[in-house]
């Protein structure tokens, strides 16, 4: 039987205020996205956003508004994604092409991916191009310290859209950048001003098979190499791990933590690692994002996992550069850098 053609979602959050619906009125205006449904979620009886999204076609918004969709409502989410197909077709065909999802400003994205990605029949019809998250930068530096559902939301984005930057000067734009980076180092971080921004990244999103072919490689998974330290003496000193954050500046329980192996591993090693891995960590493992140089393979293999799933590994046929090590990075909620590298072990125990 032939499977119905998967239609591309866009998850859009953010925290309150930082610019989600000056974005998505942007979107719309744009000829690749002028068939998009959107579905906007807001808190209370009074909400506004639906009508602020400026379209031609108003019959392609749907709202939600009965609560949270990553909490009370995550059902009606479900619900209503399974609707839409035959609420907006016409003659049996669909008027849409795309899918765009408005959080509100307080959702914790995690658990709205799981409902996507976990239910069977939403992932047959929807394919999750990635979690798209507005930091407004001339709130971040406060929003981020307070509020765990901010730093979520920076955490699982597979695109980091920086708003408001008319309104700050360089010196702050930096550093927002920089805890930016500390809570997701593989996220691409690009400008809207007012809403305006190259749509081309966010079209080129693919967060179930985020990396296909070597020059997206890179990009992918490009923490800087000269925050790496070795680890301590009397563990293995073929793993170098990222500096430790700056002390009183992230003392929230969510953190990065990147590796390099030196050497290559062997598939068996892999396989035995990733076993364990996800049972393990259970919930606080948000991201993982690894290339890994595994033995007698002519590319990088590439593992990509969000929570407890990990979507299928890939082997690409060549390596981008010269760079043969293997990258990882976890991005954690109230792991310790111990619990993490005790669960690496297999990994450097069979190196060659
Ligand atoms: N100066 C400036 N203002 C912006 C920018 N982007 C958005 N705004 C303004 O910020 C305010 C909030 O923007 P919204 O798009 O409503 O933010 P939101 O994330 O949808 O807000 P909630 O729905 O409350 O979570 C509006 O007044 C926007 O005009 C920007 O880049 N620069």
């Amino acid at each position: 039987m032939r499977q119905p053609q998967r239609t591309p979602l866009y998850l859009l959050t953010g925290f309150l205020g930082s610019g989600k619906t000056t974005l998505l009125n942007q979107w719309v205006q744009d000829p690749a996205f002028s068939k998009a449904l959107v579905i906007i979620n807001e808190f209370g009886e009074t909400s506004l956003d639906h009508l602020l999204v400026s379209r031609s076609t108003e019959e392609q918004i749907v709202e939600l508004s009965n609560g949270c969709i990553c909490c009370t409502i995550r059902g009606d989410l479900a619900k209503t994604l399974s609707d839409i197909g035959w609420r907006f077709s016409r003659n049996g065909v669909k008027s849409f092409d795309k899918v765009i999802i408005e959080t509100t400003g307080l959702a914790d994205p995690s658990p709205i991916l799981n409902t996507l990605i976990s239910n069977e029949k939403l992932f047959q019809h929807y394919r999750l191009q990635g979690t798209i998250t507005t930091v407004d930068a001339a709130n971040a530096l406060h929003t981020l310290d307070r509020y765990r559902e901010a730093k979520r939301q920076v955490a699982v984005a597979d695109l980091i859209l920086l708003t408001k930057l008319d309104l700050v000067n360089a010196e702050v734009a930096q550093h927002v950048q920089q805890q930016i980076y500390r809570l997701n180092p593989t996220a691409p971080i690009q400008q809207a001003l007012r809403g305006v921004t190259a749509l081309s990244a966010l079209l080129e999103l693919d967060h179930v098979e985020p990396v296909q072919s070597t020059t997206a490689l890179p990009t992918w998974l490009s923490f800087r190499a000269v925050q790496f330290e070795p680890l301590a003496q009397e563990q293995t000193p073929a793993l170098l791990r990222c500096a430790e954050p700056e002390p009183g500046l992230h003392k929230s329980s969510i953190q990065a933590f990147c590796y390099q192996l030196e050497h290559p591993v062997r598939l068996q090693a892999v396989e035995q690692w990733l076993d364990i891995l996800l049972p393990q960590m259970g919930h606080q493992l948000l991201r993982l994002k690894a290339i890994l140089n595994v033995e007698g393979f002519p590319g990088p293999m590439v593992i990509h996992g969000v929570q407890q799933l990990l979507h299928p590994t890939a082997v690409l046929t060549q390596w981008p550069d010269d760079d043969r090590q293997s990258k990882l990075v976890f991005i954690t909620d109230g792991l310790t850098a111990e619990k993490l590298e005790v669960s690496l072990q297999p990994l450097l125990k069979l190196t060659v």
